[in-house]
């Protein structure tokens, strides 16, 4: 099955593929034990209207050498691959028949981790970028607003879902892992994405 195969969850303005359990259970389980141990979790700090706040979630960052990428004026290097990385990268690019050089791990470690309204819009992503989002882990609600309408949608992830996000989305649309009063277990998402040298 390939991308291509799913239906786009919006109307218009971008495209959104939802392919839940992308991963069954056991396999989901493994990657994430596995991920939980060995990526790199660091504490990021960003500064921000002139103070230094801590992100409220973990981050690391893989890639290859020559994927580096800025945000928020920190300069980003990405870590070597590793085993279950390259596996993981080479399972979303043959579904979505693209190239990833480097992926984004976020852990959120309970219901007070989250992740503000953003687009994924850097010009190192390139003009309509495809991003391959795999989850694992308890389930988080991902919100996407219209940047002109402000419709909204919500989308609880699960445990081995595989979302892309495509087309002009970025450009339209922002979208957040807003903090919940649910007791929640950890999370870990990657972002699998293409930065242009
Ligand atoms: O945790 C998520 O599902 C969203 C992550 C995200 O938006 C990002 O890494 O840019
Ligand atoms: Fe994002």
């Amino acid at each position: 099955m390939q991308l291509a195969a799913l239906a786009n969850l919006l109307a218009s303005d971008g495209e959104l593929y939802y392919w839940p359990r992308f991963y069954r259970a056991e396999k989901a389980d493994a990657y994430f034990d596995r991920l939980y141990r060995e990526l790199a979790w660091r504490r990021e700090r960003l500064f921000i209207y002139g103070r230094w706040v801590n992100v409220p979630r973990l981050m690391a960052w893989y890639g290859d050498p020559s994927a580096r990428y800025r945000y928020s004026g920190v300069d980003h290097r990405p870590l070597p691959w590793t085993a279950d990385l390259q596996t993981l990268r080479g399972d979303v690019e043959t579904i979505c028949n693209a190239a990833f050089n480097s992926v984004l791990a976020n852990l959120y470690r309970d219901g007070r981790d989250s992740m503000g309204c953003h687009a994924d819009n850097e010009k190192e992503l390139g003009q309509n970028p495809l991003i391959a989002s795999l989850s694992f882990g308890d389930s988080r609600v991902l919100r996407f607003k219209h940047l002109e309408t402000g419709q909204k949608l919500d989308l609880e992830l699960n445990h081995g879902d595989l979302l892309v996000m495509a087309g002009e989305l970025q450009h339209r649309w922002r979208h957040e892992l807003p903090k919940t009063r649910k007791p929640k277990q950890p999370r870990i998402n990657l972002t699998f994405r293409h930065i242009a040298a």
